[in-house]
């Protein structure tokens, strides 16, 4: 059985004051890390802060991006020795949004999973199509590249422990979900992918979460497919009440 992951993705949302007011209030009322793992994907600047915050709790803290190197002159970034020295758990690696404003590629995603890895960061890593991909029927042709590229060179036993996001585009931000059994197929698939290329065992227990348009009226049906084992949820975990109560579906349906 994988346990539930609920991983809020807060984007460029929120000021400082903000975010330390939603880390209070939220920290006491995460359920047992026994049943789902409860994280908060923030901007790198509130990162060491919320960290210290969720010390002690069952909140975990991810980052949204990360360089590949250690180090280096790459102005701007913040790399994986940096985020592991603040003693981050989880990044999102590859998400649409970063892939299209800031033309991240597949090859750099690669090494950005495995620089997650060698610092014991989780990696969640994303995916999805376009609408127009969606509609040419190019769907599945679009997550096994994608899925395959990013883990290319790893492990099985590297790759149960990642997390692959399913996110379609289309359903980002806009209000409209995939419907439960498109996201479950789709989500399958990625498993059944996994399993062809590291075996039974890595398909088995590598959580793939579905991401986009989730919210409060929708987690239970989804979280009640068979490969949908979380999610990553944008618009509804920048309000503590939707947050908690995403948290309370999947612990109950773990
Ligand atoms: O991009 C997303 C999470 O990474 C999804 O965002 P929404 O939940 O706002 O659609």
């Amino acid at each position: 059985m994988r346990k539930p992951i609920i991983a809020g993705n807060w984007k460029m949302y929120k000021n400082f004051d903000e975010a330390v007011e939603f880390a209070e209030e939220v920290r006491d009322k995460i359920p047992s890390a026994d049943k789902v793992d409860s994280v908060i994907c923030a901007p790198a600047i509130y990162l060491p802060t919320l960290v210290d915050i969720a010390t002690e709790t069952d909140l975990a803290i991810g980052a949204q991006n990360m360089h590949y190197e250690n180090e280096g002159a790459f102005t701007g970034e913040v790399s994986p020795s940096q985020l592991a020295s603040i003693y981050v758990d989880y990044v999102i690696l590859g998400h649409s949004e970063r892939r299209e404003y800031f033309n991240e590629t597949d090859e750099a995603i690669n090494k950005k999973v495995g620089a997650a890895l060698s610092h014991g960061i989780v990696p969640i890593i994303c995916c999805g199509e376009t609408l127009e991909e969606k509609e040419a029927g190019k769907t599945e042709a679009k997550v096994v590249y994608q899925v395959t590229k990013a883990l290319e060179g790893f492990k099985s036993e590297e790759v149960k422990h990642m997390v692959i996001a399913y996110e379609p585009i289309w359903a980002i931000g806009t209000g409209k979900t995939a419907t439960a059994e498109d996201a479950n197929h789709v989500c399958g698939f990625i498993r059944k992918t996994v399993g062809q290329l590291f075996g039974h065992d890595a398909a088995n227990e590598i959580r793939i979460q579905y991401g986009g348009s989730v919210k409060p009226e929708n987690i239970e049906e989804l979280l009640s497919k068979e490969h949908i084992d979380g999610a990553l949820v944008g618009g509804a975990s920048l309000e503590v009440s939707s947050y908690l109560k995403l948290l309370e579906a999947a612990s109950q349906n773990a």
